[in-house]
């Protein structure tokens, strides 16, 4: 098996997008990586530059530690499933399987050997004589998997291998491709823009948004201490609550944090608020999700707010409510265009900070509200149309609450997110 080590890796492509601006990555021996980002990211550019399938325009690729940046890609001993399975409509299922050991030279017997070796791992015994177009998506997907691991490679490439299929045979084939790389043990590539895959196939993701990695970590770390407000967003559904809060800071006491008209606070003993406390005066981006908010019949102190149910959605076995709280949504800008800066200054752009291109992300719209009697923050009442934000939360599946009623919605603080100005979050190490 093989690490993969890539060092400011850069690709322009011809008329001046650029599609990757200097990505580090590292994947470990047997690791599971998954790239995970909105369309036009740059995901498919990455993982045909580790295929060997594209040159980057400046970077190095390591395979174990070896600069592999000009090997062909047989010399990397790479396989890639493609999002169209690219099966071979004149070959049979096995014809499919043993192709890339035919092509190697191998004889017929240790050929046959390993195709029905490979076939029986993935279930496909009894397809072995199908011609592709008698076979459904998910046994095509299956074929093309067989394919690339018989010849043993040291890396596997898949480039969104699900997205052709239906949402139940997208699940079901999720876990099996999971079983059979972590039962072959080999380092996997996995690109998708399908957050849901992402989160339950990968040993590390990276989120990618404009051709670069905004953060990469075990899924657990990503979702719950994304390290920007788009990876926030970006991960999980319903999409995360993103909120303008004005801070203001009673020192020794609670940070408080004006969010439309209403307030909530967090206690000094809160590592939090002393962070926050930074920003007294100062507009900070709250992110709620929905697992954070519970309805509750009384409010709690200085983690309530109160709103109305703008509409209810049944799902069977939860519920969501859209609850108007009259504050100032966020709204992320998932996929910024691809990047064409003049020929002149494009080194230049090349070595910006990855934080210059984070902070995209606008105001939904709205005035901002009016600060604590106390504050002394200048105001820019006036500069925006105000508008009241909608909440996303989860309520039980056959929930008494009604539509156009009045509830509290209690926040479970510790689940809270900060993020500043450009989008980055404030931590605080807190969780
Ligand atoms: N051959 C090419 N010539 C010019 N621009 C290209 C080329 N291939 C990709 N791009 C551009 O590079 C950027 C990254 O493309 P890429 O296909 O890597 O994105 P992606 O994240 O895989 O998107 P998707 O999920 O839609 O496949 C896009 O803006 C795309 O238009």
């Amino acid at each position: 098996m093989a690490t993969i080590g890539l060092r400011s890796i850069s690709k322009v492509f011809p008329g001046g997008s650029i599609a990757l601006d200097q990505v580090d990555l590292d994947v470990a021996d047997g690791e599971l990586m998954v790239l995970v980002g909105p369309s036009g990211c740059g995901k498919s550019t990455l993982l045909r530059i580790i295929a060997g399938l594209e040159e980057p325009t400046s970077g190095t690729l390591y395979l174990d530690d070896t600069d592999a940046t000009n090997l062909t890609p047989q010399q990397r001993q790479v396989a890639m499933v493609f999002q169209n399975f690219a099966l071979y409509p004149h070959m049979t299922a096995a014809g499919n399987i043993g192709f890339p050991l035919r092509a190697s030279g191998l004889p017929p017997d240790e050929r046959d050997e390993l195709v029905v070796e490979s076939a029986a791992a993935l279930g496909l015994q009894e397809l072995l004589g199908r011609w592709p177009n008698q076979m459904s998506g998910g046994q095509r997907q299956r074929v093309a998997m067989g394919r690339a691991l018989v010849r043993d490679p040291q890396l596997l490439l898949l480039d969104e291998p699900l997205s052709n299929l239906d949402s139940g045979l997208r699940s079901e084939l999720r876990a099996e491709i999971s079983s059979t790389i972590r039962s072959s043990g080999i380092t996997t590539v996995y690109v998708t823009h399908d957050q849901t895959e992402a989160l339950t196939l990968a040993d590390r993701i990276a989120v990618m948004r404009g051709g670069c990695i905004e953060d990469i970590g075990t899924p657990g770390r990503v979702y719950d201490k994304p390290a920007t407000m788009f990876v926030a967003s970006f991960l999980g559904t319903p999409r995360i609550n993103l909120l303008e809060a004005w801070v203001w800071n009673t020192v020794d006491s609670h940070v408080s944090l004006r969010i439309g008209e209403q307030t909530i606070a967090l206690p000094w003993q809160d590592p939090r608020a002393r962070q926050l406390a930074h920003y007294h005066g100062e507009r900070v981006v709250v992110g709620i999700r929905a697992e954070a908010l519970l309805s509750a019949a009384e409010p709690v102190a200085d983690c309530t707010l109160r709103g109305q149910v703008q509409y209810l959605e049944h799902h069977g076995h939860e519920s969501l409510a859209f609850v108007d709280i009259g504050a100032v949504g966020i709204e992320v800008d998932l996929a910024p265009p691809p990047r064409t800066p003049p020929a002149t200054k494009l080194k230049q752009f090349r070595q910006r900070p990855l934080t210059a291109m984070r902070g995209v992300w606008k105001r939904v719209s709205g005035t901002k509200p009016e600060e604590p009697e106390t504050t002394q923050a200048t105001s820019t009442a006036g500069r925006h149309q105000k508008r009241k934000a909608g909440l996303v939360m989860r309520l039980p599946p056959r929930t008494n609450v009604t539509r156009g009623s009045t509830i509290n919605v209690v926040i479970r603080r510790e689940l809270l997110h900060f993020f500043d100005s450009r989008g980055d979050r404030i931590d605080t190490g807190f969780r």
